[in-house]
């Protein structure tokens, strides 16, 4: 770990590791969506329906208000980014302000949010809670999913769809799609990523192509040093750091027993009084941030990590402010 001494920011350098990855919009559409429903609706398993394989998921990770992604649906005509909404999961702890303020943040910043609703359950209190904080976010387009179609008669399913419809009506949203599925067999997995890609705005690919685990497995690589970061200066540099993880692989010419895996991971900042914060007395700071970071990523990949952090000053970062933004930046 060292700090470099750069504050040159080189788009076309970072693009191949995370966002602003592709110039095209021919008819491309890209965009984020996030479900949402309560513990048990089947989010988790019809994301890694969608993305076709199984997406590395982090229970252990303290909810923040930022987005994660939890998986990423690459196909030719477009890029769903799924992202998750921490918090409305568990609506007991969302009272009061902290509530509406994760609402506004994070629902007002995907292009979808879809309310997750299983089949063989009735709607209940807790689905009208959620309901009702989607009716909050105004912009964003709204879509009802009816989960777990295979555990339901087609008599349960039609009068589900019936109680999604009311359920809408009363907290005064349209549905731009009510769509019954079945992740466990695959029913209409399809037609719904069909629908919610229809939803997106024509917009560039925004992570480049390839391994469906590797690349969130990246971006929580690069949240994980990102949290270790802001770690006792949130209120000096609330917005101001953005991590890519630029180079993620394992050691060669090692004995198969003692795997070491290689990360290689630059941290933005805006400004050289950030610089200087972020590196600390004698690089302090940073070694103290890149430890906690590699435990964290130790713990999550299960692999012993060497962790190469570099700090760059990226004056004019937000050159695309709509998805920078939506990423968390
Ligand atoms: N039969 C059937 N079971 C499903 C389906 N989708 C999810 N399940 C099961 O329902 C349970 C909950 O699914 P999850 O995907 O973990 O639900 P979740 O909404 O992510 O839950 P939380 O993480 O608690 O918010 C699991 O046991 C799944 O196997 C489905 O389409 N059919």
């Amino acid at each position: 770990m060292n700090d470099e001494h750069d504050s040159s920011f080189d788009v076309s350098g970072v693009a191949p590791a995370g966002p602003l990855h592709g110039e095209r919009s021919d008819g491309f559409r890209s965009g984020f969506a996030s479900f949402v429903g309560r513990p048990n609706a089947g989010k988790s398993t019809l994301t890694n329906a969608l993305v076709g394989t199984k997406v590395v998921i982090t229970s252990s990770k303290p909810q923040t208000t930022r987005t994660v992604v939890r998986g990423i649906v690459h196909r030719p005509d477009a890029q769903l980014i799924l992202v998750d909404t921490p918090g409305l999961h568990r609506p007991r702890t969302l009272l009061g302000e902290r509530l509406n303020d994760l609402v506004k943040n994070t629902l007002a910043e995907v292009d979808v949010v879809a309310v997750c609703l299983p089949a063989n359950e009735k709607v209940g209190p807790g689905d009208r809670f959620i309901v009702r904080e989607m009716a909050k976010v105004k912009r964003t387009i709204k879509v009802a999913i009816a989960t777990k179609t295979d555990l339901a008669t087609p008599e349960q399913i039609g009068q589900h769809l019936l109680d999604i419809q009311q359920l809408g009506a009363e907290a005064g949203i349209e549905w731009a799609e009510v769509v019954p599925v079945s992740a466990t067999d695959g029913s209409q997995v399809g037609l719904l990523a069909d629908l919610l890609v229809g939803q997106l705005p024509e917009g560039p690919q925004l992570y480049p192509d390839g391994d469906l685990t590797d690349a969130p497995e990246q971006i929580l690589v690069a949240e994980l040093i990102r949290e270790a970061a802001l770690e006792g200066v949130r209120d000096e540099l609330p917005h101001s750091i953005a991590v890519v993880v630029e180079e993620m692989g394992l050691r060669e010419d090692r004995d198969p027993d003692k795997p070491l895996l290689d990360i290689y991971a630059n941290l933005y900042v805006e400004r050289d009084s950030q610089k200087g914060i972020m590196i600390g007395h004698k690089g302090a700071r940073l070694r103290e941030v890149g430890t906690a970071a590699r435990k964290q990523i130790e713990a999550l990949l299960g692999t012993p990590v060497y962790l190469d952090l570099h700090i760059k000053i990226a004056k004019d970062w937000q050159r695309d402010p709509r998805q920078l933004r939506k990423l968390g930046f």
